[in-house]
């Protein structure tokens, strides 16, 4: 049995797209997921999160899963879309609205609330008239979106993350094309990074105008356990190079204000252009660092590669239903890392979970013991990593809520409550009730 430390806040969450639903609703404008899931084939049974889990409406129930739980904190999203549905200009009131009720729910409850301030869902309007993250204009619309919600929710919300995994969204939506927009070209995609880092630099005054003296700022970036297949040259530095696109080429600007060296060599005419001055908005002072974790990859050198080099699977150990690797010492290795490499004053865990195959038991219990132990071996390696030093100041578990899982649609579910889809009904997994016996006592056994 391990005891967390007396201040160590508990919490969960969900992000907009993935649960609001409502999507036309109240003003609120088209997304560019919105956009994206409309084109057949793109998710997975061609699904997407206009309904969702019908949070919009059903947000009293769900923070009252939260008080349930007895969580101290709750992660969640601010839809640009419904605050400026065409991404700059008119502001919705209905969309503040429903964020004023959903803050005031939790501030009533006790809960601390988390907001982040893009978690992916850009209005449709900025892509179709700027062509969204590649124009350095939507950096500076960002700004103004900032603008327009910490001057309403800054007495109130206290703790604000700029962006959500801006690594996985460059990448992913620009790159591979798995994810909204579904770009596939390398040279913007790594200028979308430059410019959402540029978009967060400039939002980090702005919230701090807008808010008071409890205000802190930060973001949440995801991280991965890479591992070379073999110790060759070769496997290295491509294991190397994941790092620095994945990790290192986010960290370095914001924490060391300039670029990994080796990635910039790698990238060659590849790399972002730039303007005088970026360096030192996207370096401004951070009051903490959001981080997620799940999984590892083994990365092995491939001769054709450039941008990306491939994983391999690792046979014989247990994987996720996300076909993840369970790699428990993963989390700890980050933390210590940034501690140690990086000097992150405050760090909170946003992220971590797994999506397992959960089904309903008659008794309309669901018993998900593969999660339990995910989370129970994961938290051990976090407390071990709190013991050694690391400034950790909370651990959120993802997600409160089966949920939508961008490309893998419905099918993969990371609730610690269940969401029977079809009738909106919500079950409390094992999971969620071990969590609660975790929270209540501080300690994993
Ligand atoms: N996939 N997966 C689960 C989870 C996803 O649901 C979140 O939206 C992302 O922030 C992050 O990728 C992690």
């Amino acid at each position: 049995m391990v005891q967390f430390p007396e201040q160590f806040r508990w919490g969960t969450g969900t992000y907009s797209y993935q649960v609001e639903g409502a999507a036309h609703e109240d003003g609120r404008g088209e997304s560019i997921w919105d956009r994206f899931c409309a084109t057949p084939g793109t998710i997975v049974n061609n699904e997407s999160g206009l309904v969702a889990c019908d949070h919009y409406h059903r947000y009293a129930e769900d923070i009252a899963l939260l008080k349930q739980l007895g969580v101290q904190m709750y992660h969640f999203s601010i839809a640009w879309p419904r605050i400026m549905p065409t991404g700059r200009g008119p502001v919705n009131q209905l969309g503040l609205d429903f964020y004023d009720r959903l803050v005031d729910a939790l501030l009533e409850a006790g809960i601390e609330p988390f907001a982040t301030l893009y978690h992916w869902d850009l209005p449709q309007a900025l892509q179709d008239e700027l062509g969204g993250w590649a124009n350095r204009e939507t950096a500076y619309a960002f700004a103004e979106y900032v603008d327009v919600v910490t001057k309403h929710f800054g007495s109130r919300i206290h703790n604000w993350l700029t962006l959500n995994e801006p690594a996985v969204t460059a990448f992913e939506g620009h790159e591979i094309g798995i994810h909204a927009p579904g770009a596939r070209d390398v040279r913007l995609a790594w200028q979308t990074t430059h410019h959402f880092l540029l978009a967060h630099g400039l939002a980090v005054p702005i919230i701090r105008a807008n808010g008071d003296e409890k205000t802190r700022v930060g973001i949440t970036l995801n991280f991965t356990q890479l591992d070379p297949v073999s110790d060759t040259p070769e496997d290295v530095a491509a294991t190397r190079f994941m790092d620095g696109k994945m990790h290192r080429w986010f960290l370095d600007p914001i924490f060391r204000g300039a670029y990994p060296a080796d990635v910039v060599k790698h990238l060659g005419d590849y790399v972002p252009k730039t303007e005088t001055g970026d360096a030192e908005i996207i370096a401004r002072p951070l009051d903490f660092l959001g981080a997620n974790y799940y999984t590892r990859s083994v990365i092995k050198h491939d001769p054709t590669a450039f941008s990306e080099y491939p994983s391999v699977d690792v046979e014989g150990v247990e994987h996720t239903e996300m076909d993840w690797e369970v790699y428990p010492r993963g989390i700890y290795n980050m933390l210590t890392r940034l501690h140690r490499e990086y000097a992150v004053p405050r760090i909170y865990l946003v992220e971590n979970g797994a999506a397992f195959a959960d089904a309903v038991n008659p008794d309309d219990t669901v018993d998900d013991p593969r999660r339990i132990a995910y989370l129970r071996e994961h938290l051990l390696q976090v407390h071990t990593a709190i013991a050694e030093g690391v400034p950790l100041a909370g651990y959120s578990v993802w997600a409160l809520l089966d949920n939508f899982e961008w490309s893998e649609g419905y099918r993969m579910r990371f609730g610690i409550v269940y969401v029977d889809y079809p009738t909106q009904k919500r079950i409390m997994k094992a999971s969620g009730h071990w969590y609660q016996k975790v929270i209540a006592s501080n300690t994993v056994h």
